[in-house]
């Protein structure tokens, strides 16, 4: 199955007679397009008008396909074609917004000045009584030098925005926590940790996100010794959590031991090492692992992994397969392994479709739509706010992994992420450890 990237809505006009909405759909479907949602938008004695959502490879798919449903004729009217991702990003994704009415003058004196100077007082007096008053233990920042934006590469912090409030979104909906994103215009890692150390007191957590490699490992292991809040690369460790969370899922279903299965990690940059390491503490002795860099395969040795010269050797070798590279179409369909567990996990597009392997003989595929940090990233941060915990360590994220690994319906690899249990299960996981944690410190 190829690529779908282009998505477009089609408002479209048919006779209301039987028939005609399935000529549409022929229509599409003979230029080589999907469809997606159908809203019929209203039913009229003569005409019904319907948005038809499609998918496409290109845009001269697109254009086949609109020239296709244009020519039908017999009543049936093309009136417009739009986009609608574009659209839902007109004015930008999130918003900062008052949690308090402010209507009468009483309010304004209790929620400005001079109200607001006796809570100043107060926490001046005690600094801890910030995360009472403020709204910093529910924030975290959302921070990127945009060198690594999705598969896309080093686009800059500014193109890399959209992704940064799609986080945010994404924390508010899931588990309630502002995420603020932070676009840092340097790429430097003295920078970056110095930038992230001064406006740290705003947070009560952050998120690097999209951070390349290597320098993300400096600036992420320099920023979790500075601070006392919880800090962490979502690409690496929310990447490894949700990760070791599937091929616990597949072996279960495979009846086959994890720790006995052999590992084959492609691409070792900020995702790539972190699960091969993840796997390794996980006490899975075998893994294996390819990048075009030297230096990134002399890093996977650090950590007890093997590096491989070819991608098909690696494919030889592994009975499960990671791929974290960002190259579309890296993995031939002959190289798969009757058999083999196949993780394309680059986005937007992976490094080959799921149908595809499946149909070269893999037992269970995905790509990173479904096996997404999203599983992962808003459950671990609710988690250490509601603990208090100062970092996040090794053991809350193996516990992430296990409580997605057992919310996940049998036969499948991970849960929907628009389940809200599931983040509330892992949530409940890395609170429980980081309280455990806590206790043993003291
Ligand atoms: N599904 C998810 O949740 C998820 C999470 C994080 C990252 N990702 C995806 O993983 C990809 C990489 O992200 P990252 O943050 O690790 O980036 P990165 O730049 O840190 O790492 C990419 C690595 O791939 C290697 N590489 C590139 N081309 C290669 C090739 N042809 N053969 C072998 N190695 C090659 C690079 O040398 C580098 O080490 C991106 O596409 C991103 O979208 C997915
Ligand atoms: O943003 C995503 O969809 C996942 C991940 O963080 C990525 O960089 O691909
Ligand atoms: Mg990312």
């Amino acid at each position: 199955m190829p690529d779908r990237n282009i998505i477009r809505s089609l408002f479209v006009e048919t006779p209301s007679v039987p028939g005609n909405l399935g000529k549409v759909a022929t229509a599409i479907g003979m230029a080589g397009g999907d469809i997606g949602e159908v809203e019929t938008v209203q039913v009229g004695p003569t005409s019904t008008m319907r948005n038809i959502t499609i998918h496409c490879d290109d845009h001269e798919q697109l254009e086949q396909v609109l020239s296709a449903v244009r020519e039908l004729g017999g009543g049936i009217l093309l009136h417009t074609v739009s986009d609608d991702v574009l659209r839902a990003h007109e004015g930008g994704k999130i918003q900062m917004k008052s949690r308090l009415d402010i209507r009468s003058l009483a309010d304004l004196r209790r929620v400005y000045t001079p109200g607001v100077a006796d809570v100043c007082r107060t926490i001046q007096e005690e600094p801890d009584k910030a995360r009472i008053y403020t709204s910093i233990g529910n924030s975290v920042a959302i921070v990127t030098d945009g060198t690594a934006i999705l598969g896309l590469g080093d686009i800059g912090p500014l193109a890399g925005m959209p992704v940064m409030e799609g986080k945010a979104a994404l924390f508010d909906r899931f588990v309630g926590i502002s995420g603020v994103p932070i676009l840092l215009d340097t790429k430097d890692p003295d920078k970056i940790v110095e930038t992230v150390k001064q406006i740290s007191p705003t947070f009560g957590g952050i998120l690097l996100e999209d951070i390349g490699s290597p320098h993300c490992f400096e600036v992420e292991a320099r920023l979790k010794e500075a601070l006392s809040i919880p800090v962490m690369h979502d690409d690496q460790h929310g990447t490894a959590v949700v990760t070791l969370a599937a091929v616990i899922s597949a072996c279960q279903s495979a009846g086959v031991q994890l720790k006995e299965a052999s590992v084959g990690q492609i691409g070792l940059g900020a995702a790539g090492l972190a699960i091969a390491r993840m796997f390794r503490a996980y006490g899975i002795e075998r893994v294996y692992g390819a990048d075009k860099s030297e230096v990134a395969k002399e890093r996977l040795r650090e950590f007890g992994g093997e590096p491989v010269d070819g991608l098909s050797q690696l494919m030889e070798r592994a009975d499960i397969v990671v791929a974290t590279t960002g190259v579309p179409g890296l993995i031939r369909p002959e190289w798969v392994r009757p058999g083999q567990v196949i993780l394309a996990l680059s986005n937007p597009k992976p490094e080959i479709e799921p149908e595809v392997a499946l149909e070269a003989g893999a037992a269970y595929a995905a790509d990173g739509r479904s096996v997404n940090n999203v599983l992962g990233f808003p459950g671990i941060f609710r988690g250490v706010l509601n603990a208090r915990a100062r970092e996040i360590t090794h053991p809350m994220l193996v516990a992430a992994a296990e409580a997605i690994a057992g919310y996940t319906k049998k036969g499948e690899l991970v849960p929907h992420p628009l389940d809200p249990r599931v983040h509330q299960e892992v949530a409940q996981a890395v609170e429980t450890v980081a309280i455990q944690q806590k206790s043993s410190i003291q």
